[in-house]
C-alpha cells in the first residue's frame, strides 16, 4: 500500500509554495508587537527575519523558529529529510547553530498508513542527526492533509547574528544553492518525474554555508524559501534601506529548471511572488521565463548573503536606495 501512495497528491500547494503569500502574511501579523517578555529581544517581528532571537547573556542568543508544510515529493523519507533541512535552515540563516528540535506532524490517519508517517519522521531524524541537533519530541495532529516540519531552538553569538537589516551599499550578494527546486517539484507533482539534483539540493543542510558566512564576517542575509529569490531579496532591500541589483545571467539553476518553466510547471505561489515584487522591481528587458525563475518558490533553498562566501555564487550587489528597490539586469 505504501508503495502506491503518491504523497504530493495530498498537497494543495507544494512545500514552501503552500505558505500564505508575503503581502497577506505581513498584513496579518502587522501590529502584533511590541515585545512583552522580560528577556531582551534581539530579533523580533520588525522585518520578518528567519527566526526570533532573545539574549540569554552577553555572549549568547537563543534562536527559535518553526516550519512545516505539505509534501513536496512522493517519497516519504525524502520529504521528511527535506522538511527538516528546511526548518533547520532558519537557524543557520541567522548565523546560529541548532541545538534541539521537536517534530510537528499533521496526518490524515484514516487515509494514509502510519508506517508512512514513520518514514517521514525517520527522514527528519536522520537530517537532525546530521546537523548535530537533538530531535527530542513533537506534536501530532489528525488532519485532512499531511504536513510535517520542526520547531527548532538554537544558539547564536549576538555579535555573529545575520539579519535582514544589516546590509551596506557596495557589498556583493551571494547565493549558496542554485534555484529551480520549485518548478522541478511542481513538475514532479504533475508527472511523477524525480529530479535527483533537486532532492539532493533540498536535503543539503545550510550549515556549512552559514559557518562560512559567519567566518567571512557576513552580518546580513536570509535563506531563499517560499517567497523566491526576488521576494527574499526584496525583504532584505527593504529592511536595509537599500536597492538590490541582481545580474540574472549569473544566477545558477538546477538542471531541467528552465525546461520545467517552459513546460508550464509553475506553482501559484511562484506567480504570487512575482506579482508581489512587481511594483518595486525594475526588470529591464528580462523575459517572463527568467522573471518566473527568479520568483520561483524554493523549499530548503540556499542562503542569500551580503558578502562573498566560499562555495557561493555572486549574483548581484547592494546599492544605495534608488528609484526601484530591486533591479534585475
Ligand atoms: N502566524 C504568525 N504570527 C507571527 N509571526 C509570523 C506568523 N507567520 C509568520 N510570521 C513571521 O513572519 C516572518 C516571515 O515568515 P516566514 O515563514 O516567511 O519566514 P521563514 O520562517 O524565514 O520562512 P522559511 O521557512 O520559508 O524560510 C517571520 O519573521 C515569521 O516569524
Ligand atoms: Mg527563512
Amino acid at each position: 500500500m505504501t508503495d502506491r501512495v503518491r504523497l504530493t497528491e495530498y498537497a494543495r500547494g507544494g512545500g514552501c509554495a503552500c505558505k500564505i503569500p508575503p503581502g497577506e502574511l505581513e498584513a496579518m501579523v502587522a501590529g502584533l508587537g511590541p515585545a512583552t517578555g522580560s528577556a531582551e529581544l534581539l530579533v523580533g517581528l520588525d522585518h520578518g527575519d528567519d527566526a526570533a532571537v532573545v539574549r540569554l547573556d552577553e555572549r549568547t542568543g537563543l534562536v527559535t523558529t518553526a516550519d512545516f508544510f505539505t509534501p513536496v515529493v512522493d517519497d516519504a523519507y525524502d520529504w521528511g529529510r527535506i522538511a527538516a533541512a528546511n526548518a533547520l535552515s532558519d537557524v543557520y540563516a541567522m548565523g546560529g547553530t541548532p541545538l534541539v528540535a521537536i517534530n510537528l506532524l499533521c496526518w490524515p490517519r484514516d487515509v494514509l498508513p502510519l508506517e508512512l508517517a514513520r518514514e517521514v519522521l525517520r527522514g527528519g531524524q536522520d537530517v537532525a542527526r546530521e546537523a548535530g541537533c537533538h530531535l527530542a519530541g513533537g506534536h501530532s495532529v489528525d488532519d485532512d492533509g499531511p504536513k510535517y516540519g520542526l520547531a527548532v531552538t538554537g544558539l547564536v553569538r549576538p555579535d555573529e547574528l545575520i539579519t535582514l537589516d544589516a546590509g551596506r551599499a557596495g557589498l556583493p550578494l551571494s547565493l549558496t544553492k542554485p534555484l529551480g527546486v520549485g518548478v522541478l517539484n511542481t513538475r514532479h507533482k504533475a508527472t511523477g518525474e524525480v529530479s535527483a539534483e533537486a532532492v539532493a539540493s533540498m536535503t543539503t543542510l545550510n550549515r556549512d554555508a552559514a559557518r562560512a558566512a559567519v567566518a567571512a564576517g557576513i552580518r546580513c542575509g536570509t535563506d531563499v524559501t517560499g517567497f523566491g529569490l526576488l521576494g527574499h531579496a526584496s525583504k532584505l532591500a527593504r529592511a536595509s534601506g537599500l536597492t538590490v541589483a541582481l545580474d540574472a545571467t549569473r544566477v545558477p539553476y538546477l538542471p531541467g529548471a528552465r525546461a520545467a518553466v517552459r513546460d508550464g510547471h509553475v506553482s501559484g505561489g511562484t506567480r504570487r511572488n512575482l506579482d508581489w515584487v512587481r511594483p518595486w522591481t525594475d526588470f529591464g528587458s528580462t523575459g517572463e521565463a527568467d522573471r518566473l525563475l527568479l520568483a520561483d518558490a524554493q523549499t530548503s533553498g540556499g542562503l542569500l548573503v551580503a558578502g562573498e562566501v566560499p562555495g557561493g555564487t555572486v549574483i548581484g550587489e547592494l546599492l544605495p536606495r534608488g528609484a526601484s528597490m530591486v533591479v534585475v539586469r
